[in-house]
């Protein structure tokens, strides 16, 4: 079945409207094109840095820059879309009211290049991406983006790998697609993707392993003690530093995806940005019947106090966050 027959039958059964599905057929054709830029690599001179910097500080990639700007012309026309966040501007950007709806009724926000210190070794990166419900009227500001987690109407990603798949949640389960490359579409290739409960996978960037809370070192010693420790199994390690990708191989076979709070990120209040990577991927992860949770709270609980927010992030396997949970709470 092709994303734009499973939009349409989601419409029919009442999960979406045409506007939400619209929206998200604009991501889906947007990504198609990130992913043809992406593919060039050292052929289309898209590798290496853009010489400039973000809002969050890090330095911008040709590829961050050029996927931002994908996304923003695939919806310069609003119609239903109020305004768009991304990870690579400073603030929210309005679609002009000549170029939507009176009543447009969504928001977009985006990790247009999700993984960007991969780009150049030719390892998988990803887009994220989130649609929230717009109740604001006026001048569209930043605090019209400052909703929970539990307020997304739809969510997903887009990984460009060996294949390009798109992983999509309306609120309905989680449902993966792959893009047929010669036809130009997306192939529903795995209904109701499910999460193992339990796993013996974790992924998490070691060398921070000195910077980490107690909290954080105990449950890692734990998991590297293997058979002989308390946790009573042997554990294997993976680590893409594409959250997208590391994500994906989650959704796959199960595992646990975490970056913590550490010392070098604690003023910020963790690596990961709340908005554009944590939500989304949360949302998606318990659709697929895991967990998502900053280490001591459900994470799409979160109320953001403000549109790049950065929280610490565990999520996969259910029984595993909630083991992750117990180390921080105890
Ligand atoms: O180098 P580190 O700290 O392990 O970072 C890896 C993490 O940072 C990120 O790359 C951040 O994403 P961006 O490329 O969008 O900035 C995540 O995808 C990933 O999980
Ligand atoms: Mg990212
Ligand atoms: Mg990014």
């Amino acid at each position: 079945m092709s994303l734009t027959r499973f939009l349409l039958e989601a419409q029919h059964q009442g999960q979406i409207d045409a506007e939400l599905r619209l929206c998200i057929t604009v991501v889906a054709q947007a990504c198609k094109a990130i992913s043809i830029a992406v593919g060039k690599g050292a052929l289309g001179g898209v590798l290496g840095d853009a010489g400039t910097g973000n809002i969050q500080g890090e330095a911008q990639k040709k590829l961050d820059v050029i996927s931002n700007e994908i996304l923003m012309d695939a919806n310069a026309w609003g119609g239903h879309l109020a305004g768009m966040a991304s990870e690579e501007m400073d603030h929210a950007v309005p679609v002009p009211k000549h170029d939507r709806d009176d009543d447009a009724k969504y928001l977009l926000l985006f990790d247009p290049l999700d993984g960007s210190s991969n780009i150049d070794v030719n390892i998988s990166v990803g887009t994220i991406f989130s649609v929230l419900p717009y109740q604001g009227s006026g001048e569209l500001r930043d605090e019209d983006f400052l909703q929970p987690g539990t307020a997304q109407v739809a969510a997903g990603y887009c990984t460009y790998g060996p294949s390009t798949m798109l992983v999509l949640t309306v609120g309905h389960g989680t449902h993966a697609f792959t893009l047929d490359r010669e036809v130009g579409s997306f192939v529903l290739t795995t209904p109701n993707v499910t999460i193992p409960e339990d796993t013996r996978e974790f992924a998490v960037n070691m060398s921070n392993q000195r910077f980490w809370e107690p909290q954080m070192q105990n449950y890692v010693g734990d998991l590297l003690k293997g058979k002989t420790g308390p946790r009573e199994k042997d554990f294997n390690m993976r680590w893409v530093a594409s959250m997208v990708a590391d994500v994906h191989r989650i959704l796959t076979r199960g595992g646990i995806f975490s970056y913590p709070l550490d010392e070098k990120c604690a003023d910020k209040g963790g690596k990961l940005r709340l908005m554009y990577e944590a939500n989304p991927m949360a949302l998606l992860v318990e659709q697929a019947g895991g967990a998502a949770s900053t280490g001591r709270q459900r994470m799409l609980d979160v109320t953001p106090a403000n549109l790049h927010q950065r929280v610490p992030v565990f999520l996969g396997s259910r029984n595993e966050v909630e083991a992750a949970e117990k180390y921080h709470r105890d």
